[in-house]
């Protein structure tokens, strides 16, 4: 199988002095991102740590056009994020951005290949739906409703969903956060798969150290500030990943 080598050169994301506030007036005012300078290389694997509370959600809500800074920059390639509009960020988001949260709001009326082609009926140039769940290894489960399928299953179905519409990358808050280390593996080897396969960058914030084995880059937070990016040497494979 072809691999598609991280490109250092091209960041896909860069944010300068990337702040956001809360409260303020009355209320305590909470720096949930403090200054941060971040350059993240096109195609990465890359694992946000940190204990809670220290941003990781509000960066990755602001690089995926949820949320809008208080100050500081942010660009996704060649457009910065911080000066569009909400109507462009909704495009953006449409566009290039693939998220998977911790719980995985798939429609329980809806089959697995169904979930999944509530997306690609809308996209550009989608995957076919039984290809994205391939990809995710459920091919056996396409006509399977939620309720049918194990948690693991059920965000492997979400992360397919998200990888149907060929995302630029992909977004992953606490994709592990509900499931056991068993179960958590098969949907980190989905992850490593789109990754490897497509060279998706693909960002995942976790409470699972151990999770930081297999990326190509650990960014560690800590009071709204990178405290520490290690570049891993060698990685594990999803499948020797235990927490
Ligand atoms: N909508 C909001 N209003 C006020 N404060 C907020 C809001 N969202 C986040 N915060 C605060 O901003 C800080 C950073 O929150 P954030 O969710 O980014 O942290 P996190 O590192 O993702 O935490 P966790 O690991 O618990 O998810 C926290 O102190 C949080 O309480």
């Amino acid at each position: 199988m072809m691999q598609v080598a991280p490109d250092a050169d091209r960041p896909v994301f860069r944010t300068r002095g990337l702040t956001k506030v809360y409260g303020g007036g009355d209320m305590a005012e909470v720096r949930a991102l403090d200054g941060v300078d971040l350059d993240l290389p096109e195609g990465e694997m890359v694992v946000l740590l940190g204990p809670s509370g220290s941003g990781k959600s509000t960066l990755l809500n602001i690089i995926g056009g949820l949320d809008h800074a208080t100050s500081g920059q942010a660009w996704f390639r060649d457009a910065e994020l911080t000066a569009m509009t909400d109507r462009q960020l909704t495009r953006y988001r449409r566009d290039h951005v693939g998220f998977v949260f911790q719980f995985y709001n798939l429609v329980a009326s809806l089959t697995a290949r169904e979930n999944v082609a509530l997306v690609t009926d809308v996209a550009e140039n989608p995957m076919d739906p039984d290809e994205a769940l391939g990809l995710v290894g459920l091919s056996g489960r396409m006509d399977h409703f939620p309720a049918q399928m194990s948690g693991g299953e059920q965000q492997r179905v979400a992360i397919a969903r998200a990888i149907a519409k060929r995302p630029g990358v992909l977004l992953c808050d606490e994709p592990t956060g509900a499931l056991d280390s068993k179960t958590g593996t098969a949907v980190l080897a989905a992850l490593e798969e789109v990754n490897n396969r497509f060279g998706t960058t693909t960002l995942v914030i976790t409470h699972n150290a151990g999770i930081r084995k297999m990326a190509h880059r650990v960014i560690r937070f800590h009071d709204g500030r990178v405290a520490e990016i290690i570049e891993n040497e060698t990685r594990l494979p999803a499948s020797e990943i235990v927490w």
